[in-house]
């Protein structure tokens, strides 16, 4: 069974150097990144090239403990982790109003809404803030999620076997078909409607409008009636704050 040791580098060059005054201390904003570079910081044991899928049930484990950036950038300490929003998201497909729903592969969406953040695990959640390419923030998530279906489950043999998972991610990442573009739909949606609920929670002491541009690259017409919703919502929430208690 082989132990993962970190030998290499990752020898790409920084395309952009990046705003040094968001450079912060977290691992995801270094200027060389590798998957063996991610692996040597972090405490792990996972096992690779074996036929037994336990080391990836640990690896997802970080996505239940990582909170999402954008709103700890906001001051949001205690917030919602990366796989609270694809849960959320996951149950969104699944309730696909019936114009769309006839026209998709509901159960191929659900998967996807689980699956499109995983790379997060070892990447860690890059946001907009952070400067960096997207074709750079691109190579980082494929090489994680070569690493978790080659290394990890490469041997597995199971329901869902890794070139699937692989496929699906890579199928949301290209954004080219109907389920990918329902999927980003939801992902927009789901932080929306996390927007909101801060807001609330909040009493009005946290104005996060700065993340109501998600809501004008919505496609879809159902999604975007949804989003016309929460925005009235939003609104109404706003104008409760502006009277006196
Ligand atoms: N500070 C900002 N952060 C943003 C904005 N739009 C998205 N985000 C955050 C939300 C997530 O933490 C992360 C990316 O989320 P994905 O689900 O796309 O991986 O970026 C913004 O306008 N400002
Ligand atoms: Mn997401």
């Amino acid at each position: 069974m082989a132990i993962h040791e970190s030998t290499q580098s990752s020898g790409n060059r920084w395309e952009n150097e990046p705003n040094p005054n968001i450079l912060d201390d977290r691992e995801v904003v270094t200027r060389d990144w590798s998957v063996e570079s991610a692996l040597s910081k972090i405490h792990h044991n996972y096992a690779e090239e074996t036929d037994s899928p336990v080391s990836f049930f640990h690896f997802l484990e970080r996505l239940k403990t990582m909170k999402r950036e954008g709103w700890r950038r906001k001051g949001i300490m205690h917030g919602e982790s990366i796989s609270d929003h694809m849960y959320r998201m996951s149950i969104l497909t699944m309730l696909a109003p019936a114009s769309l729903a006839s026209r998709l592969d509901l159960a191929k969406c659900t998967r996807m809404a689980l699956i499109h953040d995983m790379a997060e695990a070892l990447v860690g959640d890059i946001t907009p803030e952070d400067g960096i390419p997207k074709p750079e923030k691109s190579r980082r998530e494929a090489e994680t999620m070569d690493y978790v279906c080659n290394k990890l489950l490469g041997k597995f043999n199971g329901g869902l076997n890794a070139r699937q998972i692989r496929e699906i991610w890579q199928e949301y990442e290209d954004s080219k078909t109907l389920e990918s573009q329902f999927v980003h739909d939801i992902d927009k949606i789901e932080l929306l409607l996390q927007m909101v609920e801060y807001e609330r929670e909040k009493g009005g002491d946290t104005d996060l409008g700065e993340f109501l541009w998600v809501s004008a690259k919505i496609q879809s017409a159902e999604v975007k009636a949804w989003t016309d919703h929460l925005l009235w919502e939003r609104l109404e929430l706003w104008q409760s704050f502006a009277v006196p208690q």
